[in-house]
């Protein structure tokens, strides 16, 4: 039997069953979702994180590459209760340590009586205890992870559906999910995605009808040139972000972000509109939340178990943002409209941009 073991910040060493062999370091967060284990493998805001699953049985209906949301598998470490042979054998195929026979049910215990922490793995017949300890040692914290956006972002803009005639969006890819820019294209949007470190000038070549910040792993802090671009074009494009792009948001215009304890992970997350006083049940995966939305920006949409802002809008400009995944996979469908609601805001700006006949 491979020897696994998991080193967790302070120093307590965990031992389970090695499915997958190497060595490994992150950030040691869990997801509670019960379905959707490879779309959540494959989330690109997993990078530099270490996955628990609190779901008991992981990998029962197999692993197809339509339901992938990346290329690539993106938590470096997986860790779960039992682990099929279907995804063992993928995760030792991409490279990415797994351990199962674990009690799970402590990991989440502790995960949520210290918050995430720093852990470090090693699976291998010849590993030993130190190998894990030599990687948490290792390990850096999130917000350390200051160029973090490069190591999931397209290098070069790329157009997707060119030619659709619904609205032109710029998505700035800090770790976009493939579903993200499925559900745009869905509604006939042409999707120009652009890097996560875009300038301006490559908005502007675009002339979007909105410009749209994507979800992405690490602290929102450190992707500067996304701030700066929601600040240069808020006045005359519609703004839009899902998870850290709300967080970019809210840190370009006036308002404050924060780290939480563990995070909201899962795919029934309660959300409450405080307009229509409607819950919806949602897909989550984030660490950081909007604490102050500022001046610029009102709370809509809030977490029925904790009140952290889940929806924004702007109050002096067209912005409409989402904390929770409205694209779901995986999850529940109910927020769906939100791409509705986004490209309505950008079709209308659209219209004033056309001008009147005469
Ligand atoms: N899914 C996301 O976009 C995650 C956002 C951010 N990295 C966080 O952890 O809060």
């Amino acid at each position: 039997m491979t020897e696994a073991y998991v080193a967790l910040e302070g120093g307590h060493v965990i031992e389970g069953r090695g499915r997958a062999p190497g060595t490994a370091r992150g950030e040691l967060v869990f997801t509670t979702a019960y379905t959707g284990y490879e779309e959540s493998l494959t989330d690109p805001s997993y990078e530099e994180q270490v996955l628990t699953f609190s779901y008991p049985l992981i990998g029962n209906y197999g692993v197809r590459e339509e339901r992938f949301e990346d290329d690539r598998v993106h938590p470096r470490a997986v860790l779960a209760k039992e682990l099929t042979e279907d995804v063992a054998d993928w995760l030792a195929e991409e490279g990415v340590p797994a351990v199962d026979h674990l009690d799970t049910r402590d990991v989440v215990t502790d995960i949520r009586d210290e918050g995430a922490m720093k852990c470090g793995i090693a699976v291998g017949d010849d590993v030993t205890e130190k190998d894990a300890l030599e990687q948490l040692e290792q390990c850096k914290g999130m917000s350390e992870h200051t160029d973090i956006g490069s190591q999931v972002s397209v290098d070069e803009p790329v157009v997707r559906g060119e030619g659709n005639d619904g609205e032109t969006v710029a998505l700035v890819d800090c770790g976009a999910k493939g579903s993200i820019v499925d559900s745009l294209l869905a509604r006939d949007a042409e999707v120009h995605v652009l890097p996560y470190d875009a300038t301006p000038a490559d908005v502007e070549a675009v002339d979007p009808d909105v410009l749209f910040i994507s979800n992405g792993p690490g602290d929102p802090a450190n992707y500067g040139a996304a701030i700066d671009l929601v600040q240069e074009f808020v006045a005359e494009t519609p703004v839009a972000g899902i998870c850290l792009g709300q967080q970019i948001v809210a840190e370009a215009l006036g308002g404050t972000t924060e780290k939480m304890d563990f995070g909201h992970r899962g795919v029934n997350q309660p959300v409450l509109d405080l307009e229509s006083g409607q819950v919806v049940m949602t897909t989550q995966n984030h660490g950081y939340t909007v604490d102050e939305p500022g001046d610029h920006l009102e709370v809509t949409q809030i977490n029925v178990n904790d009140d952290t802002p889940e929806g924004l809008d702007g109050i002096d400009h067209d912005i409409i943002t989402r904390q929770y995944h409205p694209e779901a996979n995986p999850g529940p469908e109910d927020t769906l409209d939100f791409f509705d609601d986004v490209l309505a805001m950008a079709d209308e700006r659209a219209q004033r941009a056309v001008p009147a006949d005469d």
